[in-house]
């Protein structure tokens, strides 16, 4: 007799890497983060093709009601005295929220409402984040290691980014302290 199949897909929770299941990859590169850091000249004094972070999907059904899960790899960095951040998108489906959980590593999650308010929480291992429908976010490293976070979110929610063309509310800097916030 065969047995079914009930080996689910399986998440190392020290480090983000998923086991098994079919995954979907994306890299984004500093050349893709074209106008998104504060020292653009710093920016293209860097190697275009260096990986600022990776998030790493399961294929599942984009279809209504049903969820994506997926992790992203922020790596350790900054950009003239910016910490190394992801992109930050408001969902294309604007009312659809997300929820992150911290894995490994130390960093900010940058929340912002369409009325352009930021705020901050810290992410580390064991944070668990509840991000609202009609709510930007962006992943920055503070930390000198990899910062990984596992997301589950709506298959429908897709991705806003011109939303945000104008940056967001807030940057992360570089302090003696560790880090900073600079309005814009
Ligand atoms: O889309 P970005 O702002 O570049 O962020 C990268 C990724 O971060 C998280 O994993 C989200 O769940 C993804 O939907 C997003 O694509
Ligand atoms: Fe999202």
């Amino acid at each position: 007799m065969n047995l079914p199949d009930i080996q689910p897909p399986q998440v190392d929770w020290a480090s983000g890497a998923f086991a098994d299941g079919p995954l979907l990859s994306k890299s984004t590169r500093l050349r893709d983060l074209a106008g998104i850091f504060a020292d653009e000249p710093a920016r293209q004094q860097l190697p275009g093709e260096q990986v600022i972070y990776d998030v790493e999907m399961l294929a599942t059904s984009p279809a209504e009601g049903e969820l994506y899960t997926g992790v992203t790899h922020l790596y350790p960095g900054r950009v003239g005295g910016e910490y190394f951040m992801t992109r930050g998108h408001f969902h294309a489906r604007r009312e659809q929220g997300e929820v992150y959980f911290g894995l490994r590593g130390n960093g900010l999650l940058l929340l912002q409402n369409e009325q352009g308010e930021a705020r901050l929480e810290k992410v580390f291992t064991g944070s668990v984040h509840i991000i609202p429908g009609f709510t930007a976010h962006r992943l920055i490293n503070t930390g000198g290691e990899v910062l990984s976070a596992l997301a589950v979110w709506p298959g429908v929610a897709g991705h806003d980014y011109a939303a945000l063309a104008n940056g967001f509310a807030l940057r992360v800097m570089v302090s003696s302290e560790g880090w900073e916030v600079h309005h814009d």
